[in-house]
Formats: structure tokens, sequence, C-alpha cells
């Protein structure tokens, strides 16, 4: 096989807790993860050497920086692979929204090699080579709804999650996930998100109580820091059953109870916002990388 065209999905976090700070500088977070339809198109093929990117998307770097070439050069020099790789990336997640485009076309990578030099890797062992360049690389392999713990790296599968429609709202501000967990006083956290709470909705497939809880602390940063995203949580939360932002940020997530319901939601705000906001409508799915 020389070429392998792959599905690289977006996440968001249904549930977002931060429970201490390490000595490394790195958090111990509880987060419930949850990949969505939203997706980028890879198409990774063998040529004689080199690791060439091809990206449709100005912002996202063809080089070293990226991370499809961290994994491609990491793989390359563990078990000592010959031959080289051409990675087209066609993007469509938003770039550092908060969404783990980065990780989840990281996870491409890992899969893609795995399978085009035969290396007979497990999702596990690709999980744990993907944890030593990002911490939301390893969720992305797999997918689905999985409870994150550690540094977001040791994974447990929870109940699939009954399907969430949703209107993702990405303003024009990059937002560093350094700088929000840097920035981040537990001690001045007043609540915690209900984990516990959710993991029991899901096994009960209690769509209701899932919605009602989905909280994420990195919100109390993110949103002092960027006013703006503040005012579009407010404006969010005015139209949508409930609003989150996912991950360190910016995007805002509105969750509601169908397609039509999100289509009227992106309509109106297309209206009301400016035309640098990208407006998605989205749904979860119950699976990470997939080939096409
Ligand atoms: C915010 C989330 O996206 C939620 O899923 C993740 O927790 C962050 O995942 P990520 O962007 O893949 O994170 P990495 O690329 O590994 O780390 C970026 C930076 O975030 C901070 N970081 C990340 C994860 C973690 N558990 N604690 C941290 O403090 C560190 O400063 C790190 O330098
Ligand atoms: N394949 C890639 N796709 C997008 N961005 C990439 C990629 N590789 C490296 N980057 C760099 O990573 C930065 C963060 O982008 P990304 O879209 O992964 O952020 P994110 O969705 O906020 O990630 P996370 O949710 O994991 O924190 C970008 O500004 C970009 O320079």
């Amino acid at each position: 096989m020389d070429k392998i065209d792959l599905v690289a999905h977006a996440k968001v976090n249904l549930t977002l807790d931060v429970l201490g700070k390490r000595e490394d500088g790195y958090h111990e977070v509880e987060m419930i993860m949850q990949t969505i339809n939203l997706h980028d198109r890879i198409s990774f093929t063998k040529i004689d050497t080199g690791i060439e990117i091809i990206s449709n998307h100005p912002e996202v770097p063809i080089d070293k920086s990226n991370l499809i070439y961290k994994v491609a050069e990491m793989l390359f020099e563990e078990f000592e692979l010959t031959g080289g790789l051409r990675v087209n990336l066609d993007k469509r997640i938003p770039v550092a929204a908060g969404l783990a485009g980065g990780s989840s076309n990281a996870a491409a990578t890992l899969v893609a090699i795995n399978r085009l030099w035969n290396l007979g890797l497990t999702s596990e062992q690709l999980a744990k080579i993907g944890g030593k360049l990002g911490a939301d690389i390893p969720f992305c392999i797999e997918g689905g709804t999985q409870l994150a713990t550690g540094i977001g790296t040791d994974l447990k599968e929870l109940p699939k999650c009954p399907q969430l429609y949703l209107v993702l709202i990405n303003p024009p501000l990059s937002v560093s996930t350094a700088k929000v967990y840097g920035n981040l006083n537990l001690e001045q956290v007043a609540k915690h998100p209900s984990t516990d709470k959710v993991i029991k909705a899901l096994q009960e497939q209690d769509r209701e109580v899932i919605i009602n809880n989905l909280d994420n602390l990195l919100e109390n940063v993110t949103l002092k820091f960027y006013p703006e995203v503040a005012n579009l949580k407010d404006k969010v939360t005015e139209l949508a059953d409930k609003a989150l932002m996912s991950g360190s940020g910016p995007t805002i997530l509105g969750f509601v109870s169908g397609i039509k319901e999100a289509e009227e939601i992106k309509n109106k705000l297309e209206k009301e916002l400016t035309r640098e906001h990208k407006i998605v409508v989205a749904k979860t799915v119950n699976h990470g990388i997939t080939e096409i």
C-alpha cells in the first residue's frame, strides 16, 4: 500500500476540570472528551525521500513546526523507516480554536505511518507515542466519548454519548493553551465541573442532565482575558440550550436539540457577527480517525 486517505475529526470537551498543578508545569486534568463530525481530510503518500506537507490553509505551517511533520520525523527515527512521506492536508477545522485540529492531524499521521509501513502497532501503542508530542493526541486516535485524566493522556472509554447537535462559533483570535493554563489560579476557582454527574448521565443516556452539566473550568481564565469571548458566550447562552467554551478556547459551542435549531442559530449569528467569525453546525460522532 502506497497511499492512504484519512478523516481527522475535531474534539470538544463536554467537561474540563483541572485538579492541580504538577512539578513539570503541566496540570492534572479530568475531562470528558467527545469527537464531533467537523473534520480535516488528509492524504498520505509514500515517496522516495523527505517529508512534504501541502496544505490549503494559510495559517497552518508546512515546515517542521507542523505536528504532522513532528510525528512523521519521530516515527521515521524511532523505527528507522526507509523512504519518505507526502501529506496533503485539506484543513476544515478552525486553527488554534480549542478543537484539537493539530492534535487530530498528528493522530492521523500515526495511524497512516503505522499502516503504510506495516508497523503493526496497536492503538494503545500509537497513543503512547502521540502523548509525547501533545496531550490531546492520544484521544484523537480512537475518539468517541472518553474520560481523560493525568495530563489528558490516560484514557478510559465511556458509554457512547447520545447524539448531540451543536453550533460552533470561532471568533477571529488565537488563544495560547500554555497561556491559559499558565494563568489559572485554582485557589480562585469557585466551582468545579460535575464530572461524575455527567458520567452517570452517559450511563443512563440522559441527554438533559448531560447538557445541563456541560462545564469547562478554563473559562475562568479565557473569558477573563478575552472579554469578546465572554460576550460571545453570553450571546450563545441566550440562543442555545447551553453554551460552553471548547478546550482552552476561544471557540464557543451552543448545544441545541436538533440540526434545524443549530442552523437557525447559525443564520442568526451570521447576520449579527463579523464575517471573520467561523460558524459551523456539527454533531457528535462515535469514532476517531477513519479511512475514506
Ligand atoms: C485544553 C486541552 O486541549 C483540553 O483537551 C488540553 O488540555 C491541552 O491539550 P494540548 O493542546 O494537546 O496540550 P499540549 O500541546 O500537550 O500542551 C500545551 C501547553 O498546555 C499546558 N498544559 C497542557 C496539558 C495539561 N494537562 N496541562 C498543561 O498545563 C502546558 O503549558 C503545555 O505547554
Ligand atoms: N497540523 C496542524 N494543524 C493546525 N495547526 C497546527 C498544525 N501543526 C501545527 N500547528 C500549529 O499549532 C497551533 C495550534 O493549532 P491547533 O489547531 O492544533 O489548536 P487547538 O485546536 O487549540 O489545539 P488544542 O485544542 O489541542 O489545544 C497553530 O497555531 C499552528 O501554528
